[in-house]
């Protein structure tokens, strides 16, 4: 049986200063914009730990270096959309080299299960790490339904990044897919009867791209 991984939580003043103007209902439409790339930036500092280095020489000022550089065409960012595409801006600066895919999952409001409208991956997703992007990890579903099919496309161990999750989502996503690590800047209370994360932010999407 594949062992379950602990999620990792950033707990950095930044983060969570970050976070708390996020989830400000006052907070503007282009506040909102700006602070998730922020945010997205300091989430791909931990969800990119376990990315592999090759060796790299060059020369310094006083002579020879062996050194290391990124193996960057072994990375594939996945962006659950809409929401995910928030985070992506962020990542891809830190990374430009990293290929895109993107799936697009609805999430029901009555019965918070989730239907598929867009799949584009990459083609050549074996042996690449997969790093899923969605802001919220609320039931699990959508998080599950989008491993479930970058899995089918070749993914192996893909890390899922959000900003907020709750216990029940984590508890789903690694019922699901144990072999995933979730990395999140925050582990809020619960869900609402509605399927939605308390305290949270409401709705990212919705926040994101000004549509309610
Ligand atoms: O864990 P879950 O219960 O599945 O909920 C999380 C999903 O809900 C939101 O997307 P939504 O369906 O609202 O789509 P949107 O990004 O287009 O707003 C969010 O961006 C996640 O994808
Ligand atoms: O709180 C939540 C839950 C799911 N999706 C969101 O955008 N927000
Ligand atoms: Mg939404």
């Amino acid at each position: 049986m594949t062992q379950t991984i602990s999620p990792i939580v950033l707990d950095h003043p930044l983060v969570r200063h970050k976070l708390t103007y996020l989830r400000d209902r006052n907070t503007s439409t282009a506040d909102f914009r700006r602070l998730t790339r922020e945010l997205s930036l300091l989430l791909a500092y931990e969800a990119t730990r376990t990315l592999s280095l090759v060796p790299y020489k060059i020369e310094t000022p006083s002579g020879a270096y062996q050194g290391e550089q990124l193996d960057g065409k072994k990375l594939c960012f996945v962006s659950i959309l809409r929401a995910g595409n928030g985070l992506l801006d962020g990542m891809l600066d830190l990374i430009p080299s990293a290929r895109v895919g993107h799936i697009g999952l609805r999430r029901d409001h009555e019965t918070l299960e989730v239907s598929e409208y867009y799949f584009n991956m990459p083609r050549d997703v074996p042996g690449r790490t997969c790093i899923v992007l969605d802001p919220m990890l609320a039931t699990g579903h959508s998080a599950s339904a989008a491993i479930t099919r970058i899995k089918e496309a070749g993914a192996h161990k893909p890390i899922f990044a959000c900003l907020l999750s709750v216990p029940e989502g984590i508890a789903y996503l690694q019922k699901h897919h144990p072999d995933v690590q979730i990395v999140t800047c925050s582990i809020d209370q619960k869900l609402d009867a509605h399927g939605y994360i308390v305290p949270g932010l409401g709705d990212a999407g919705d926040r994101l791209f000004g549509t309610r």
